[in-house]
């Protein structure tokens, strides 16, 4: 698949013989189309954001406040979009953002994600609540770059375990989710009584995990009213076995014993609120990895990220889907960039739809922009092809930004190419 500038003439070239694009490049053609693709509870799961989503409007006009002011006669024809994060260099600044339950949108939707990733070297995060285990998602990836997300269990063994299978399946990074400790307020979700976990989607993670395998044991046998079959390790596995290949099969089990216990396990050590900064060195101790914290957007949260010696930060307010009444994620970018002054990197998400928005977010000091539900809508439309065109439309739109405006690298963007009006 074409990267960059020569997406354009391919997509011409296509389109000459009669070949179209599958998913459409405008978003709300884009967004049209996934909601048709998409069940009801799918479509209120993913488009669905906090109360009366005025968060997710925020993020819009944060981003529609700033113009882009091209500079003329610059020699461009040579562009650079690659950037360099932790040692690793990314042929772009776009990565692809955690998004869990994926197989509530395509069935093994998290492998479709990957490889359309993988194809074009972009960085994959993998949410703690993706539908498929990482290790499988891993090996459908081959060698290309992936981080892990985390969320931060209630558990410190399974928080330990999560993140050793990580850096043992080769991620490049571990991002710890601090914006979702609860879960906000979603009038779409509320209003269909549907959350996925509490059916079983989106704990693949968990249920293929011996530490939490065995938090399911202690809560089946904490229980001695109802009938306790015997745990082996072959039960274990067969669960294991069964979640792995068939999703559907889990789900239509969840009355008996063990998937129940599973859900509700899970829900009882899905996260900790009373996190605080001091709960980083326990992380710190575990892994080598570079960790980032992502959901932050106060300055003084900034600070002390960097007092406390994290990697990276990801400014972010999840698409909106935790606070309503928040401020727009751009909006919280410049200050946040600006006291962090270069010591560690600044990702940006939340709101993004287009490649002129990532040249917008990097021109305000962005290392490199995250998108989620972009990607999550060519997913639902085409599958893996689908969400594969999402990214390299997205990276395409990107280099003709950069070049229209005057500038041949990614990573040195000058704050004014654009303007706040
Ligand atoms: C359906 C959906 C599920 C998400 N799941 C996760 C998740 O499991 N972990 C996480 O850190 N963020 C999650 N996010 C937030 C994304 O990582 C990202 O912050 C956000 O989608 C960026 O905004 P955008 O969708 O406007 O690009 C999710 C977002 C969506 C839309
Ligand atoms: O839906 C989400 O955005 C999300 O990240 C999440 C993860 C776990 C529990 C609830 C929500």
């Amino acid at each position: 698949m074409a990267i960059g500038r020569n997406t354009q003439s391919a997509i011409f070239r296509d389109g000459a013989i009669g070949r179209l694009p599958l998913v459409p490049t405008a978003w709300a053609e884009l967004e049209g189309r996934a909601h048709q693709a998409m069940s009801r509870r799918a479509w209120a799961y993913v488009a669905g954001s906090a109360g009366n989503e005025s968060t997710t409007a925020a993020n819009r006009a944060a981003l529609d406040r700033w113009r882009i002011v091209p500079r003329v006669l610059r020699d461009v024809e040579h562009r650079d979009l690659s950037v360099e994060l932790f040692g690793h260099r990314y042929p772009s600044p776009i990565l692809a953002a955690p998004v869990g339950v994926l197989g509530l949108v395509r069935p093994h939707g998290d492998l479709d994600i990957a490889r359309a990733a993988a194809a074009l070297g972009v960085p994959y995060i993998l949410s703690t609540q993706a539908s498929v285990p990482m290790e499988r998602v891993v090996a459908a990836m081959g060698h290309a770059p992936h981080w892990y997300q985390l969320y931060w269990s209630s558990s410190d063994d399974l928080v330990e375990s999560l993140v050793s299978r990580a850096e043992a399946s080769g991620a490049q990074a571990i991002v710890v989710t601090l914006d979702t400790h609860l879960l906000g307020w979603r009038p779409r979700d509320l209003d269909l009584g549907y959350l996925p976990f509490a059916h079983g989607e989106g704990i693949a993670q968990y249920t293929s995990d011996p530490v939490f395998a065995r938090l399911v044991d202690e809560r089946m046998s904490a229980a001695p009213d109802s009938p306790r079959p015997r745990i082996t390790p072959q039960t274990i596995r067969t669960l294991v076995d069964i979640t792995r290949n068939h999703p559907g099969a889990f789900r239509s089990n969840l009355r008996s014993r063990r998937p129940r216990a599973s859900v509700d396990t899970f829900l009882d050590v899905f996260s900790r609120s009373s996190l605080t900064w001091e709960n980083l060195a326990f992380l710190r101790g575990r892994t080598s990895l570079p960790i980032l914290l992502k959901g932050v957007q106060h300055p003084d949260d900034a600070t002390r990220a960097v007092a406390e010696g994290v990697d990276g930060i990801i400014v972010s307010n999840h698409a909106g889907r935790q606070i309503d009444d928040a401020l727009g994620s751009l909006d919280a970018l410049p200050g946040i960039v600006e006291r962090v002054d270069g010591a560690i990197p600044v990702l940006f998400d939340s709101g993004v739809r287009s490649g002129a928005d990532v040249f917008v977010a990097m021109a305000l000091g962005a290392t490199a922009v995250c998108v989620g539900r972009a990607y999550t809508y060519g997913l639902a439309i085409a599958g893996q092809r689908g969400a594969a065109e999402v990214l390299r439309n997205l990276i395409a739109e990107f280099d003709i930004t950069l070049g229209l405006s005057g500038n041949a690298r990614a990573d040195s963007i000058p704050r004014d190419a654009v303007a706040r009006v």
